[in-house]
């Protein structure tokens, strides 16, 4: 905010119980975090290059020069300053834009890195890091997507020239969709399925170089392209997702990414120790970094609609005085608050999901593969919940903005054009949760084996227990006791999965049984995920947070979340007998009792996020709350208003008008 220029929110801000300076450290993981954080949003705030109050005015052209422009500029503003890979990945968070270098960064690399061989790291990370190479992830296909192992695209070694022929036989078997290879990838991480003398060997990534490094040009046998406009305007536009078709194009046999399985120059085929599924560990990597990632679009989102709330005012006025804040009223802050809950929830669980990915890739380094199971179901299904949750709330978020949140300067139509694809990319979201059903209901069968559930399912090992437990909640209060609310979560979620386990054994075919019940075991794997968010949440609780206050609005946070979850699914909770219709009423009454104590927090809680008006780009979400008079600027710089008479009047207005006229006088 500038210096002397006026708060409209200073009242909601006088009256937060806590430290905002110690919450904006803990929602940043560090006071380290913070403040590289801090530099880089004002870096980039600063920077006039980096502005993006038009991207929804430009034309596609234009918006997509414009990226490359902000792309350019923030690679020399990195080289010139210097800066760490962390400075660099923040800088490129507030540009705020997606681009190719998100799949360069995000994908290209971590699957150089995680299925290159040691040799193929030191040849090909350089180039990419330097960025004299920019690289894509080209997985899907027009014809498949969520089916991996049904992608068409072949790859067949030549042992007579030691390469392997890239092709595309079928229409269907183009690549469409990966980010950054329409215009911009010089290479890519190809996925293809690998024949070698004949025999199938799956599917496996290869280094393909798809552009000229002289005059970008498409190599010979590469026909490359973007494959069209997308969702909303400004938006996913500024990507180039590409279609991308092989003509028996040749690449050396070292380009084929070989930790999981390689192939000699004899062409012999060799599968090391290390499991199949690790040729999709990149997918596990960027998903992790997607429920991150969830956490900033919601909260972004939730600080738009929490500001506006608290400047907004309609009915209620009394003896002439001022009308009522709607962040007063009880249905705003029952639609609001949770959001703010479940952005604080996703945050924490994104810090217990990356501190797991490490460890399990630490593990893989140290050839022990028994965590990866459970980091997939855990990536997978709180990928899927997350963005799932997320792109439902900006969309209320905008409904609690009331009609200024449908104006594009609200800054929520983009922001959910931009975010909803997330439902989709790196896996369809039902999809997800079917793999991870297909987890539980494994743990579910091998109960009785005497293998005792480890991680995220420890709690199945209790079976015994909480297949037949009653909840012992008596008062509203009750409710408010961390343990008693896991019980009736973890008693949900057991009692869904071992449901769809009885309902699954009455099928003589388990994959006809699977396909049957899908509903339920979508519905099963999605409470399992909850159970993990609440539980996190909890946890977090547990570590030292200092603060005046912090750590009392936390509690309040997490206790908001796991019932209004609870409350969501009241008829999961009763199905399954974890609680009874009273201690459902007692939950209600509990959540009513924690909106009220939110209420002086809201602001505050949200200025903790600690987003500078340049990332938030939000007329309504402006940190001074000085709505009005900006909105009522900002329509007079629409191009509509540069002439006072639109262009089309003479040819369509002004015979319109006349010929009323001309009827009148009839
Ligand atoms: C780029 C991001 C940069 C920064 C991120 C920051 C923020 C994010 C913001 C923006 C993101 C920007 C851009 C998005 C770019 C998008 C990219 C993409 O979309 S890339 C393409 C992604 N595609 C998919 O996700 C496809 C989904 N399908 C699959 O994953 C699999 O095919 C599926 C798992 C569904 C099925 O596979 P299949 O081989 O048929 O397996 P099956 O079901 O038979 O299972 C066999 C066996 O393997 C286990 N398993 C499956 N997957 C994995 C895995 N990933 N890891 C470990 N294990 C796995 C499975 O459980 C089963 O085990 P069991 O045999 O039962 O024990
Ligand atoms: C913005 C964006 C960026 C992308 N970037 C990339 C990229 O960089 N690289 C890349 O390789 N790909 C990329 N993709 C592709 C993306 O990964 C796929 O679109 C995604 O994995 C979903 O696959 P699909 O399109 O085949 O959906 P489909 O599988 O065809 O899904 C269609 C419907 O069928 C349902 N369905 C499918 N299978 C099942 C099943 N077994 N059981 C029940 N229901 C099922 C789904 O739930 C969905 O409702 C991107 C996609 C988008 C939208």
């Amino acid at each position: 905010m500038e210096v002397g220029a006026p708060d409209y929110l200073a009242g909601e801000r006088q009256t937060a119980e806590f430290d905002v300076e110690s919450m904006k450290v803990t929602w940043a993981g560090s006071r380290h975090a913070l403040e590289v954080s801090d530099r880089m949003a004002r870096l980039v705030a600063s920077d006039p290059v980096f502005r993006k109050d038009n991207r929804v005015m430009l034309s596609r052209k234009e918006l997509f020069k414009n990226t490359l422009r902000k792309a350019a500029h923030a690679w020399k503003r990195i080289v010139e300053l210097r800066l760490t890979e962390e400075e660099a990945s923040r800088v490129r968070f507030f540009v705020d834009e997606p681009a190719f270098t998100d799949l360069h960064w995000g994908m290209f690399v971590p699957a150089i890195k995680g299925q290159g061989t040691e040799e193929q790291q030191q040849k090909w990370l350089p180039l990419a890091y330097k960025m004299q190479i920019i690289g894509c992830y080209a997985q899907t296909e027009l014809g498949h997507g969520s089916n991996v192992q049904g992608l068409e695209t072949t790859a067949t070694f030549d042992p007579k020239t030691d390469e392997f022929i890239i092709h595309s036989p079928t229409l269907t078997s183009s690549k469409w969709w990966p980010g950054g290879l329409g215009k911009v990838s010089t290479h890519a991480v190809a996925y293809a399925r690998l024949i070698v003398d004949g025999q199938e060997h799956g599917v496996h990534g290869f280094i393909v170089q798809l552009r000229s490094l002289d005059d970008h040009m498409p190599l010979p046998g590469i026909t490359v392209g973007d494959i069209g406009m997308k969702f909303g305007s400004g938006a996913y536009n500024s990507m180039d997702n590409g279609v991308l078709r092989f003509d028996n194009v040749r690449i050396p046999r070292d380009q084929m990414l070989m930790r999981v399985l390689q192939v000699t120059r004899e062409g012999k085929v060799i599968q090391s120790d290390v499991p199949r599924q690790l040729i999709y560990g990149t997918m596990v990597f960027v998903r992790q970094t997607i429920v991150a990632d969830a956490s900033c679009a919601l909260s972004r989102a939730v600080c738009i609609a929490t500001r506006y709330s608290a400047v907004r005012r309609q009915f209620g006025s009394q003896n002439g005085g001022p009308e009522t804040q709607v962040i007063d009223y009880k249905t705003q802050q029952s639609r609001l608050f949770p959001l703010l809950a479940s952005a604080y929830a996703f945050r924490f669980v994104s810090e217990w999901l990356k501190s797991l990915y490490t460890d399990v890739t630490e593990k893989l380094q140290r050839g022990e593969f028994s965590t990866l199971p459970e980091a997939h179901a855990c990536t997978a299904g709180l990928k899927s919940i997350t963005t799932s949750a997320t792109a439902d709330a900006i969309e209320e978020c905008r409904k609690l903005c009331g009609g200024h949140g449908y104006l594009a300067n609200s800054g929520l139509p983009e922001l959910f054009a931009v975010y909803v694809p997330a439902c989709t990319y790196e896996g369809d979201n039902t999809v997800l949760l079917l793999q991870v059903a297909r987890f539980l209901v494994k743990t579910v069968s091998q109960l009785g084996s005497g293998k005792v559930p480890v991680g995220t399912t420890a709690y199945m090992g209790r079976a015994r227990h909480l297949i037949q437990c009653k909840s012992n909640v008596q008062s509203a209060e009750d409710w408010l006791n961390p343990q008693v609310v896991v019980e009736a979560f973890e008693a949900r979620s057991l009692r869904m999965s071992v449901a769809c386990a009885e309902n699954l054994a009455k099928f003589p075919n388990p994959e006809e049984g699977f396909a049957q019940l899908a509903a339920d075991l979508v519905e099963a794997a999605a409470a399992h995920c909850q159970l993990i968010v609440v539980t996190k949440f909890f946890e977090k609780l547990q570590q030292d947070i200092p603060g005046k206050g912090v750590k009392k609005q936390l509690q309040i946070l997490s206790s908001v979340y796991a019932l209004y979850i609870l409350h969501k699914h009241l008829g999961d909770f009763l199905s399954t007998g974890s609680i009874t219709p009273k201690q459902g009423a007692l939950a209600n009454d509990q959540l009513r009792s924690l909106y009220s104590k939110i209420r002086p927090n809201a602001v505050a809680l949200v200025d903790a996020f600690n987003y500078t008006d340049h990332y938030l780009s939000s007329v309504l979400g402006r940190y001074d709350g000085n709505v009005y008079p900006t909105l009522y600027e900002e329509a007079w710089k629409d191009p509509l208003n540069d002439s006072v008479v639109p262009d089309g009047y003479q040819e369509y207005i002004r015979p319109l008008l006349k010929q009323q006229i001309r009827n009148a006088r009839l």
